[in-house]
């Protein structure tokens, strides 16, 4: 698919790309921009759930930003089960506006967990828990290989009050590196003004210190990385290899006849359209196509996961460094007028949406080690 002839949008014409999609509402907002819900129209296709993230522009309008080109390069090389497929790039040529199509995701990891939280629901089971941490750690180990590039910084502040809450401050005893962290010089007063009390893991975690999984736990969460279990280590811990043993389908019942949970959707905000504020249409329901069977239909109006969130510390947009708009979209692989139809079609996060499609018995042979050296009965 590619944007060769754009046209918009002063008569509020659909530039031709649009055209191929109908457009459900917003789904989410990122750092970088926001997340639409998308349905595909072509007849091979027709239906097909497609999340489209809306670049946010650049502040001085020159066009696609380095961070999106970034993005971009990046998720071209990742092509991995564990992690949503990049399946188109768009491009409005009237403003330069950048529109990534994936994959959809149904399931949210957080409206699952808020699920059994919030709504007294059964504990959530544990082969539903081991199945997803095995298959976040399998997509985090495949990145860690494929060394994709992280500008993330450590000190974000309001993520670091969440975890001190639960682990205490970070002691130069427990991370002998600290204090020769780039940004911890400026924030180590506005931390330590704060005390945190009676922390630790084992006073919010239900588990048995001397058990696997609190094992596993704790070493994914030292503070110093040069302890911290890799995603590698974890995928060999016991944890996955005593029963339940993790399986590719996470939500599904982990005993024959045990209830099957007909977990949410992801909410999808109707009345937001590609500009964030126009009214799309009524509400309706939101059937994605992929839902668990007899699963509820998406949630409508407003979702309360989208509000803006700001930006963190150290994770504004890259400076765009003279480069024009159209010099980063070429190294991005955009050449040919910038047609993303060039662009070979790679991967981008977790695919829970199409796990329930699938049967617990894992086919023989799928390669890629899942679960490692142990035969999956799932
Ligand atoms: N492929 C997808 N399928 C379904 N929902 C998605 C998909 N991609 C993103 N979303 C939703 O949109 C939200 C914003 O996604 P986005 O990738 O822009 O940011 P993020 O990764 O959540 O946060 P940040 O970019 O700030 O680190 C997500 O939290 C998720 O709820």
């Amino acid at each position: 698919m590619g944007d060769g002839n754009n046209r918009s949008s002063s008569n509020n014409e659909k530039p031709e790309w649009l055209q191929q999609y109908n457009l459900i509402g917003k789904i989410g907002e990122g750092t970088y921009g926001l997340v639409f819900l998308a349905k595909t129209k072509s007849p091979a296709n027709r239906g097909k759930s497609i999340a489209i993230k809306k670049f946010k522009q650049s502040k001085d309008g020159d066009g696609v930003s380095p961070t999106a080109i970034r993005e971009i390069m990046l998720l071209r090389e990742i092509t991995h089960e564990n992690v949503v497929k990049l399946v188109n790039v768009h491009i409005n040529h009237t403003d330069m506006s950048l529109y990534l199509a994936f994959d959809y995701a149904e399931h949210d990891l957080y409206e699952i967990i808020r699920h059994h939280r919030d709504k007294g629901n059964n504990l959530i089971n544990q082969y539903t828990v081991k199945s997803l941490l095995w298959q976040l750690l399998n997509g985090l180990n495949y990145l860690h290989r494929a060394e994709a590039k992280s500008t993330s910084n450590p000190f974000q502040l309001d993520q670091l009050d969440k975890i001190f809450k639960v682990l205490g401050h970070p002691t130069l005893e427990k991370w002998p590196t600290l204090a020769s962290l780039p940004h911890w010089q400026n924030d180590v007063h506005r931390i330590q003004e704060h005390k945190y009390e009676n922390t630790g893991l084992h006073s919010v975690v239900p588990l048995s210190p001397k058990g696997a999984p609190f094992d596993l736990l704790s070493k994914m969460l030292e503070y110093d990385p040069q302890k911290r279990i890799t995603a590698a280590q974890a995928l060999e811990h016991d944890y996955f290899r005593s029963e339940p043993l993790p399986g590719r389908n996470a939500l599904v019942p982990s005993q024959p006849g045990e209830k099957v949970i007909n977990y949410p959707t992801r909410p999808v905000d109707t009345n937001t359209d590609f500009e964030g504020t126009t009214s799309l249409q009524p509400p309706q329901p939101v059937s994605s196509g992929n839902t668990v069977s007899g699963g509820i239909p998406g949630a409508h109006g407003v979702n309360n996961r989208s509000a803006p969130r700001p930006m963190p510390v150290g994770l504004q947009r890259m400076q765009a460094q003279g480069m024009a708009a159209y010099n980063l979209a070429s190294q991005a692989g955009m050449g040919g007028g910038m047609n993303p139809g060039n662009i070979p079609m790679p991967r981008g996060v977790a695919q829970p949406h199409q796990q329930h499609q699938l049967r617990r018995k894992d086919p023989p042979g799928t390669g890629t080690g899942y679960p490692p050296q142990q035969k999956s009965r799932r």
